[in-house]
């Protein structure tokens, strides 16, 4: 018998990532991973959080009792060294508009032209969390070092891939297939960690 569980994130090319990582660990045979457009609408938390996994929270504690289902949730970001860890959790809105992603890394960009290839270094953040109906919360956190390169190169992932690429790689993570990146990334580290405890509890 599967247990329903809610991707609370609407962000569409987040959730393609987080279903594919899911479906790929223990607990993909043990949940029916359904999105927020699969139970009824209600309303966008405000991430007020100052870290990620208080966001991460806020949003899988708003999920998990708008539905009475098991809730996961992802806050994730670009830290670059630079910006002493910004765009961090506002890496959505960096800009100014949530979600536009073309206007969010050029920004970067601009603030960090003058910044030297060796001091280019940052890393991705996600922080993974799990809350229960009766209450109990787990997250996850896990990290995707790498550095920021000067013109933006790929087309894969989304947001800030074009212009990072991960330690040890000379792609960006945009030039990476689906299945590299998750093998690497902060998501997939995260989420794989996560879905050990999700296994545990519906084994
Ligand atoms: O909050 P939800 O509904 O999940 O959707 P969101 O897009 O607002 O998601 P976040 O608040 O976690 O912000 C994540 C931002 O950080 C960036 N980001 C996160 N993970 C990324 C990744 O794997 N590759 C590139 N950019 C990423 C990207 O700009 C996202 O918009
Ligand atoms: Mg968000």
């Amino acid at each position: 018998m599967t247990t329903r569980l809610l991707l609370a994130s609407r962000n569409a090319k987040k959730l393609v990532e987080l279903r594919r990582i899911l479906a790929a660990t223990s607990a993909g045979e043990q949940v029916e991973l359904i999105g927020l457009d699969d139970v009824a609408e209600y309303p966008e938390v405000p991430e007020s959080g100052l870290t990620f996994a208080e966001n991460a929270l806020i949003k899988a504690r708003e999920g998990a009792q708008q539905t009475g289902l098991p809730t996961v949730a992802d806050d994730s970001g670009l830290a670059v060294d630079a910006l002493n860890g910004m765009p961090g959790v506002f890496s959505a809105r960096w800009s100014g508009r949530h979600g536009d992603d073309e206007a969010n890394l050029q920004l970067v960009l601009d603030q960090i032209g003058d910044v030297p290839d060796e001091h280019r270094g940052g890393g991705f953040v996600c922080a993974a969390a799990l809350v229960w109906p009766d209450g109990r919360e787990q997250v996850v956190e896990a990290r995707m070092l790498g550095r920021i390169i000067r013109t933006p190169r790929g087309r894969n992932g989304f947001g800030y891939d074009p212009i990072f690429v991960p330690e040890g790689y000379q792609q960006t993570s945009a030039e990476l297939s689906a299945d590299a990146k998750d093998a690497i990334s902060h998501r997939g580290k995260a989420f794989r960690g996560l879905a050990d405890l999700i296994a545990a509890e519906l084994h």
